[in-house]
Parts: structure tokens; sequence; C-alpha cells
């Protein structure tokens, strides 16, 4: 039984592959926080920007297989040119996501990719594999196409990641908002980036253009 928050379909607004069309699945729930407000300041992940309980948001329900699930994620993608994508987010999508779920969407000719926090071992298949390392919580998954680092993090810092194994290392600044603060966060990260240029900035565009 898969449980999914939300299935829409946006273009992807982070990363390296930002400005691609995406079926976007959301599951629910996450290893480093609950979701709820009140266990947010105590929790390993403090700024999460993402509603991912229950099953109640657009095109969220309850899939009973890997068929089923496919299925509906496969009938966001709107014409047969180019190569279908889905995106697997939640909440943590590795709490989910497992071989059956890969290969019916490999059998529909879809690219997967995956963002995850990184506390859990990948499983095989994933074809674009992006890992967000998260304060204190260790860091399992070091390989993937991109390593996107929140930041600023006290207790992640950039340092702390540069032994892994990835193709590209972004910096996304942290956003605030969700929680009523502002602060330049942005700055902090592209001053960062043109001191230490491994790193690239990556901007939440889909924010930037009101689109989810
Ligand atoms: C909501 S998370 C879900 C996937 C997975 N749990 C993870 O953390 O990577 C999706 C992406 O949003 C990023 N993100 C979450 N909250 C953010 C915030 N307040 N500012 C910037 N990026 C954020 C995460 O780091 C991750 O790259
Ligand atoms: N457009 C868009 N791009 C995204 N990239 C990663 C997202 C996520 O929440 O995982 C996200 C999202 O929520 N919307
Ligand atoms: S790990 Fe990802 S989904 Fe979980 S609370 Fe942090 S940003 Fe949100
Ligand atoms: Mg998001």
């Amino acid at each position: 039984m898969y449980s999914v928050k939300e299935t829409f379909y946006t273009l992807q607004g982070e990363g390296a592959q930002a400005g691609r069309p995406s079926v976007f699945c959301r599951f629910t729930g996450c290893n480093l926080w609950s979701g709820r407000e009140q266990d947010r300041a105590t929790s390993i992940c403090t700024f999460c920007d993402t509603d991912f309980i229950g099953t109640d948001g657009q095109n969220g329900g309850k899939f009973k297989t890997a068929r089923d699930l496919a299925d509906h994620i496969a009938a966001f993608w709107p014409s047969p040119e180019g190569t279908p994508y889905v995106v697997f987010t939640g909440g943590e999508p590795l709490l989910q996501l497992d071989a059956p779920l890969i290969e019916a969407m490999h059998a529909k000719g879809f690219e997967i990719a995956v963002e995850t926090n990184g506390t859990i071992k990948a499983p095989n298949g994933i074809d674009w594999l992006c890992v967000s390392p998260k304060g204190r919580a260790e860091l399992v998954q070091e390989t993937g196409h991109e390593l996107k680092l929140v930041y600023p993090q006290p207790e992640a810092l950039p340092e702390r990641f540069e032994h892994t194994h990835f193709e590209h290392y972004y910096l996304q600044p942290m956003d605030l908002s969700p929680q009523g603060e502002a602060r330049s966060t942005l700055k902090a990260a592209l001053d960062y980036c043109m001191k230490r240029p491994r790193w690239k900035l990556s901007l939440q565009t889909h924010k930037m253009i009101g689109i989810d």
C-alpha cells in the first residue's frame, strides 16, 4: 500500500533539471519531522516548506499496488512527445518507493527522479537522484546525480559533504517564509558559491513564478 499526499503536473523548479516538465508524486510522511508545527523546533529537520501529512491533497490517496499508482501517475502526462518524467518526493519518498513501483514506471516509459534527505539507501534503477542532507542526520546515500544542500544549516555545512560522489553540488537558499521569518539566506548562499566554486546556486524557481 502506497500513501500519497498529492500528485500534480508542473515544472521541476530546482537543481540541474529545473524547467523540465514533470509529474510530481508526493508521498505522505517523513522520518525527520512529524509534519506537525508543534514538533518542528525539536525535530532533526526544522525548516521544511511542505505539508506532507495525510492523503487529502490534490489527487492524493492510497494505492494498493504499484500498478495502480503507476496508472494514476501516468495519467498526468499530457502527450506522447518527450520522455515522460516523474519526480518522487514527499515527505521522504524512500520510506515507500520500492522495486515494483520503479519497474512499473519504467514499463510505462517514465524516467524516474527522486528527492531524498539521504538518510535511507536508495534502491537501484533511479534515473535522477537528488540528495538533500538535513541537520545532524547521518548521510547514508553518498552517491547520486546531485547533492542539493539547503543553506545555511549550522549542523550541515557544505564542508561536511565534500568527500561524497555527485555530478553536481548545489546550495539552495533556505526559504523561511513558511515560518514567517525574513532573512537573507540568498546572499549567504551566493557568497559561498562564489568563494567555493564547486558549489552552484539552486533557486526554487516554481515559487518565483507561482506554480506548484
Ligand atoms: C520537501 S523536500 C522532500 C524530499 C526529501 N524529504 C528531502 O528533504 O530532500 C523537497 C526539497 O525541498 C527542499 N526544501 C525543503 N524545505 C525547504 C526550505 N524551507 N527552503 C529551501 N528548500 C527546502 C528540500 O531540501 C528538498 O531538496
Ligand atoms: N515545481 C516544484 N519543483 C520542486 N522540486 C522539488 C520539489 C519538492 O517539493 O520536492 C518541488 C516542488 O514542490 N515543486
Ligand atoms: S526531510 Fe524533507 S520532507 Fe522531511 S521535513 Fe525535511 S525537507 Fe521536509
Ligand atoms: Mg517543494
